[in-house]
């Protein structure tokens, strides 16, 4: 039977990458999407504005919605500090059985918790079955119109507190426009644009960056 991409880019990463070594892994998938197949990793453009993010906020719980096959997964976990712990949310079954492998490769598999389902019906659990209190960081790469009702739900449910940040991917590329027009005109918001490219490419796409204030 066919192959799928995310089995690929799995193979290569067993093939190619050090295991244990998170950049390796971030290399590895990079390469792969550059010279073999595109796939919607957030990348290393981009990534490297995530990375920068990532270690300006410090966070000690992190929540990411749509896992894919871990790319952005290893790279948060790869810079959070050893008490730190980044819940990710994956409802496809094929694409969480690829994550869980990367992530393992990785060796980051101590600071992830990837969980199964819909972010819609898992947020709600989120104090009350996980454990969370408050969230220092969201990161938002899951289905584009899906971004301002789960931002939505995470206020309601009281997972942001004041000075949590939200990093938005593709809010140009695909694009996010419901959005984008609730966090920059939302009084309960400062937000922040950082252009960038679609992975892999030179079409124009960026992040968001947006902060609650409570
Ligand atoms: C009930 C649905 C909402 N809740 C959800 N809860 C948990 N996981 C969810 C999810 N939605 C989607 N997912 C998962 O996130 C992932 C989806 C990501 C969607 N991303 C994109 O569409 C995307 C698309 C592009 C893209 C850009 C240009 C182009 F020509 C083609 C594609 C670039 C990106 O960086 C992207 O992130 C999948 O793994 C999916 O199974
Ligand atoms: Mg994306």
């Amino acid at each position: 039977t066919q192959s799928t991409r995310p089995q690929r880019l799995l193979g290569a990463v067993q093939k190619k990458a050090t295991r244990g070594n998170p950049r390796s892994v971030i290399q590895t998938i990079d390469q792969f999407c550059r010279q073999r197949e595109w796939a919607m990793n957030v990348g290393d453009e981009k990534g490297c504005i995530l990375d920068s993010v990532v270690t300006e906020t410090n966070p000690t719980t992190v929540l990411e919605l749509g896992t894919y096959c871990g790319y952005s997964t290893v790279r948060i976990a790869s810079l959070l500090p050893p008490q730190a712990r980044l819940i990710t949310l994956e409802f496809n079954p094929d694409f969480a059985r690829i994550a869980r492998q990367v992530i393992t490769w990785a060796g980051v598999q101590d600071k992830v918790e990837l969980v199964e389902g819909a972010s819609g019906d898992l947020i709600p659990k989120m104090k009350a079955q996980f454990g969370v209190n408050t969230f220092d960081l969201v990161f938002l790469d899951h289905w584009k119109d899906r971004y301002l009702p789960d931002t939505k739900l995470m206020e309601e449910c009281g997972l942001l507190k004041k000075g949590s940040i939200l990093l938005a991917d593709n809010v140009i590329c695909p694009g996010t426009p419901d959005y984008l027009e609730y966090v920059r005109n939302s009084p309960r918001y400062q937000s922040q644009y950082f252009k960038s490219h679609l992975e892999y490419t030179k079409v124009e796409d960026g992040l968001e960056k947006s902060v609650f204030l409570g």
